[in-house]
């Protein structure tokens, strides 16, 4: 149980000698119980690090054999924004953290569950509200924050977002306030485009209220994914550590490949650590955060934060001593952790290129042919044409030839419908 460590995580201070955690047996009357809410890709690497650290752990998704159903002790398939079930499933399952993996969970009830003092929620239940809805965290990061962000609106109808569009100018993006991985956000370059934007927003958010936040494009020169892990340190408080930044490229909206380190001015660094310092401080809890950013010469803006691994960050699965889901799990049971790069890699995406159940991939020995690659593929049960299937990973002295091989290695990867 977590006892004695969330009991140390309440002092004000105490001395090295008192943080004692304490992990039970799986499956015993001893158990230290994770709950995962979300069970996809990022989930099952969290489940797998828990796993390694002696934790018993509950998958939970809104699909049967998720990859992180396919690894955890044990599995359950609800609907994970009905918050009535979510509830009921906690009060059966009683796990000592909650975890959740993506945004689209009935965040209030876990608000209400942590308030009466009956779940810890990873980092925090707040954390998870205001990050859930792209309105709550970019108010709280610009405007009470006062942190560089894209210029933006908020619109509950077409004529709320023609207005918008048009105070906030051309081009600029749209994006429903609760959705992910780039799902009904376009990026407009005239009036004329509005309408368009608006419909496919409508279709692609992942609660249906038909609210967008219309942004200001943001001309940078790259994007970059700070991966901030708040750690309890030798005197129990928690502590900021970074790892190296990872660039990306998205596509769509969707991240196609990234890489680590990102090489970067020194004053922009030290601005994008100031701003994820102040973003996961407000945020508060223990565990790892993606705080995304562009970046043009020494300025940056904050776009968005996870309080969870990142998607880009899948490249640290190659690139560093403990990657961003060792991290996670060491960080929110009250464990030391080492951000330090290992070696340069870089992150392909392999899609899944058909709308199919249990598709196979053809290649993948091919693929590993390429000198310094891995692969991991998930095993989602469902395909889709742009659904994310798996990632190849390389290693190699610096980020330009790493990338090079992911590319290569991912385009030799062939999915197909049997
Ligand atoms: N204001 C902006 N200016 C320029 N580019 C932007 C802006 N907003 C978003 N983008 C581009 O679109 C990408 C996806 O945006 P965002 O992260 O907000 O979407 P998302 O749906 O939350 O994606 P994910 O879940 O993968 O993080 C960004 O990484 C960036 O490349
Ligand atoms: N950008 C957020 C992100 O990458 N989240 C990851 O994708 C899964 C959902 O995938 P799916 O839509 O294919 O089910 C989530 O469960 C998480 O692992
Ligand atoms: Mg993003």
């Amino acid at each position: 149980m977590l006892q004695c460590f969330l009991q140390n995580m309440n002092k004000s201070s105490n001395s090295a000698n008192n943080i004692s955690v304490q992990i039970g047996t799986p499956l015993s009357h001893s158990a230290t119980k994770v709950m995962l809410l979300g069970s996809g890709e990022l989930g099952k690497e969290v489940i797998i690090s828990l796993q390694r650290l002696g934790v018993e752990v509950i998958a939970v998704d809104r699909y049967a054999d998720a990859p992180g159903h396919q690894v955890a002790h044990r599995s359950h398939v609800i609907d994970m924004t009905d918050g009535v079930a979510l509830a009921n499933l906690i009060a059966v399952e009683q796990p000592d953290l909650i975890v959740p993996e993506i945004e689209a969970i009935a965040t209030l009830t876990l608000v209400e569950l942590e308030a009466a003092g009956k779940v810890r929620v990873i980092p925090t239940a707040r954390a998870t509200w205001l990050t859930m809805n792209r309105e709550g965290i970019r108010r709280l990061v610009a405007e009470e924050l006062s942190l560089p962000t894209s210029p933006y609106r908020f619109a509950d109808t077409l004529e709320e977002m023609r207005a918008a569009c048009d105070f906030i100018g051309y081009p600029c993006i749209i994006k429903p306030v609760m959705s992910s991985s780039g799902k009904g956000q376009s990026k407009i370059d005239n009036a004329s485009e509005v309408d368009a934007a608006w419909e496919y927003a409508a279709s692609g958010g992942r609660v249906q209220n038909g609210r967008v936040i219309v942004e200001g494009f943001i001309d940078f020169d790259y994007e970059i994914t700070l991966l901030t892990v708040r750690a309890l340190d030798a005197n129990g408080q928690p502590a900021t550590h970074y790892c190296e930044p990872i660039g990306h490229v998205q596509v769509q909206g969707d991240y196609v490949e990234s890489w680590q380190p990102q090489a970067m001015h020194p004053q922009a660094l030290e601005n994008a650590r100031n701003i994820a310092k102040k973003v996961t401080d407000n945020l508060g809890g223990l565990g790892l955060f993606g705080v995304e950013l562009f970046v043009k010469n020494e300025m940056v803006w904050f776009s968005e934060v996870s309080p969870r691994p990142h998607d880009t960050g899948m490249v640290t699965m190659a690139s560093q001593v403990q990657n961003e889901f060792e991290l996670h799990a060491k960080a929110i049971l009250g464990l030391p952790v080492d951000t330090s790069l290992r070696c340069p890699a870089a992150s392909a995406v392999i899609y899944g290129e058909h709308n199919a159940r249990a598709i196979a991939f053809q290649g993948v020995a091919d693929a590993l042919s390429v000198p310094g690659t891995d692969i991991r593929l998930f095993g989602k049960p469902e395909s889709f044409t742009r659904r994310r299937m798996g990632v190849t990973l390389a290693t190699a002295p610096d980020t330009d030839t790493a990338r090079t091989k992911a590319k290569q290695a991912a385009a030799k990867v062939k999915p197909v419908v049997v």
